[in-house]
């Protein structure tokens, strides 16, 4: 284990046995679709490669930056778009591929901008899920993991950028935090 992890939630082996079942779920749920399939960079990077495999009918793939943490363990409120999808929406059905749902306010903004972009339909996936720490309203399709209100680290999540190449997810050192 990483000499910053306290405790780690999940293991590898676990979130690769959830995501056996995201996919299989979503392979029954989507066939005779042809969705786009949405990486919502950086965090959902790991995810959505192992999902993906999982995940068997014809789809196509693309990517979307944004961020609102920066360098804190806290959400600015305000969301960026740092990169945008290559394809346009109108008319797709739009599996949304997120790592972390905390307050809500990334994906209640995205799928904001999909609808406005004439999606037919929206769909979120994210393998973890921290309901107390919404803030906004959000309907969630599949969720893997429901979290304790920690800051987690791992499996793509990072802390200032740090740990996403960590293969599970764990919980930070307090000294950690204290340090920076
Ligand atoms: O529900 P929310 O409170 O909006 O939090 C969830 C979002 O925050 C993290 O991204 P971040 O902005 O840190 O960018 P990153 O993926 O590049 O780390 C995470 O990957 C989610 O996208
Ligand atoms: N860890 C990493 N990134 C995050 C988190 C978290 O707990 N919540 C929202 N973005
Ligand atoms: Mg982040």
């Amino acid at each position: 284990m990483h000499n910053d992890i306290k405790q780690v939630l999940y293991s590898e082996e676990q979130i690769q046995e959830k995501i056996n079942e995201l996919g299989e779920v979503i392979t029954r749920d989507f066939k005779g679709k042809n969705p786009l399939v949405i990486c919502v960079l950086k965090g959902a990077f790991i995810f959505m490669s192992d999902l993906v495999k999982k995940i068997d009918i014809p789809l196509e793939i693309d990517f979307m930056a944004v961020s609102s943490y920066g360098q804190s363990t806290k959400s600015s409120g305000v969301v960026k778009i740092i990169k945008d999808l290559d394809v346009p929406v109108e008319g797709r059905d739009v599996l949304i591929v997120e790592d972390i749902i905390d307050s809500g306010l990334t994906l209640s903004y995205l799928v904001e901008i999909l609808k406005g972009r004439n999606a037919l339909s929206t769909t979120i996936v994210t393998l973890f899920d921290k309901p107390a720490g919404r803030t906004v309203d959000l309907e969630v399709d599949y969720k893997g993991y429901i979290l304790p209100n920690e800051f987690v680290v791992g499996y793509g999540l990072d802390y200032a950028e740090k740990y996403r190449n960590l293969p599970y997810l764990g919980i930070l050192k307090n000294e950690v935090y204290s340090q920076s």
